[in-house]
């Protein structure tokens, strides 16, 4: 599995689709530095029409980084490459810093992607980071609360804000192979002081696994991530199936479950359907963890409920098996802008008279007076989950006429699948295109990716 030949180009990249081009992440650093350059000979043998461009993120958030930004500048210059700075210019927060940077860096990775029509970044994840992160998610126990879903690690490709595909091709690279390659090329690279400060967990990890003594445990961890990373795809792959042949929409924001899906003999594959339905009904970007979805389907088994998770409302009655938003915590009524994401389930698409409307739950009064119930659906379900959608009130005089939804002109609220909406790892495509599917969300752009690592 570990590359580390001399022409390390070859293969690493012969599986991605390039014809629309790549942004690569570069922060300086040696890994991405690598990638670069391994990248740019990779395009310029196989497809030297194809556009690249570097980009790097200054974070502002330690002495240097614009230096190490404009080294990154002066190699692409010297390489031909064109390459962009961008800054990291919005509030820092005090806690959770490198979540925020990490949310911050994905988005402008993507909007220079999408400024130049390229709908692919490339960024120069090692194995050494995909062993370091599933070693320190198995020491915090992460496993046990999702069945290892997290000991997959990253995936090869993962899909942010349903649009921009992030390619990790060196996951199966050495950063020692790396830096053996830049060293030949006569290249030199930033090191990161965070990389040495014994206070994060990933330096402790770090040191952990070098030398001859932490090989074995490396190879055991990305051994273990490629079976776990095979166990979800094929868990994925049987609720997929199982959200196709038991779940149904009857009506926005309603989804039916059919009870045969308690006796279908996929227990395991049912609760993991289960969760990824509960975060897309309730808007969450999280699953519900394991141990309350097994105890959920475990009810569910012994008969007629009403309980609530994940924000969803579960109401089991003799005509079938209803998930839908409970009423409570939703978003008070705001005014809203083109494309933003409501209550983590709906993306708004503002028409002209966007600036003057506020988007407010249509409410349980509004719902109570619409004609609904042409099916067998019990009109008391359709009339609370349609309380749950987005209505929409005129800002500036008195409360408007009356919501007209769902045909409403001031806005069009689009499903999406919450639980994948902003990161789609392509373990998880299988579902995610169930539940897309289910819902009406927009289908998924294709996977850049040939071959097995395609999932
Ligand atoms: N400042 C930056 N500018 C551009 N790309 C960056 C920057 N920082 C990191 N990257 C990209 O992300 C990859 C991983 O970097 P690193 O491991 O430092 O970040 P991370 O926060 O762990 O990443 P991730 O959040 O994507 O898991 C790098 O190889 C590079 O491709």
């Amino acid at each position: 599995m570990l590359d580390t030949g001399p022409d390390l180009s070859t293969g690493l990249f012969s599986h991605i689709d390039f014809s629309n081009g790549a942004v690569a992440a570069v922060s300086g650093g040696s890994d991405s530095t690598a990638l670069l350059l391994l990248l740019k000979q990779h395009l310029d043998k196989t497809a030297p029409s194809a556009k690249l461009l570097a980009v790097t993120i200054d974070h502002g958030l330690r002495q240097g980084s614009a230096d190490e930004a404009r080294t990154v500048a002066k190699l692409c210059a010297d390489r031909d490459i064109a390459h962009r700075m961008l800054a990291w210019s919005g509030a820092k927060p005090s806690t959770g810093l490198p979540a925020a940077a990490r949310e911050a860096r994905y988005q402008l990775l993507a909007s220079a992607a999408r400024a130049e029509g390229i709908g692919l970044i490339v960024t120069g994840h090692t194995a050494d980071d995909q062993a370091e992160t599933v070693l320190m998610r198995r020491d915090r126990n992460d496993a046990t609360r999702d069945e290892g879903r997290g000991l997959a690690g990253m995936a090869p490709a993962t899909l942010h804000d349903w649009r921009d595909w992030i390619v990790r091709p060196l996951l199966g690279v050495r950063r020692d192979a790396l830096r053996d390659f830049l060293r030949r090329q006569q290249v030199g690279w930033a090191e990161d002081p965070t990389n040495a400060d014994e206070a994060f967990e990933r330096t402790r990890m770090r040191a952990a696994l070098a030398g001859e003594a932490g090989a074995q445990r490396m190879n055991d961890a990305l051994a273990l991530a490629a079976r776990q990373a095979g166990d979800r795809t094929r868990l994925g792959g049987e609720a997929a199936r199982l959200i196709e042949r038991f779940a149904s929409q009857p009506a926005a924001g309603l989804i039916r479950l059919d009870p045969a899906l308690l006796g279908a003999g996929a227990d395991r594959a049912a609760v993991y359907a289960l969760r990824v339905l509960l975060a897309t009904s309730g808007g969450i970007a999280f699953l519900p963890d394991q141990a309350r979805g097994e105890a959920l389907f475990a009810r569910l088994k012994a008969g007629f409920l009403c309980a609530t998770l994940s924000r969803t409302v579960v109401d089991f009655r003799r005509a079938g098996i209803f998930l839908r938003r409970e009423m409570r915590g939703l978003p008070a009524a705001a005014a809203t802008i083109d494309g933003a994401i409501w209550d983590g389930r709906r993306q708004i698409t503002l028409n002209d008279a966007g600036g003057a409307l506020l988007i407010a739950p249509f409410g349980a009064m509004a719902a109570k007076r619409l004609a609904v119930g042409r099916d067998e659906t019990p009109p008391s379900l359709l009339r609370a989950a349609l309380a749950a959608e987005p209505g929409w009130l005129q800002a500036v005089e008195k409360v408007g006429p009356e919501p007209d939804w769902p045909t409403s002109q001031g806005f069009a609220a689009s499903p999406v699948v919450a639980p994948f909406a902003r990161f789609l790892p392509s373990f998880d495509l299988a579902p995610a295109r169930a539940v897309a599917g289910l819902i009406g969300a927009a289908p998924l752009p294709a996977l850049p990716l040939r071959g097995p690592s395609a999932g």
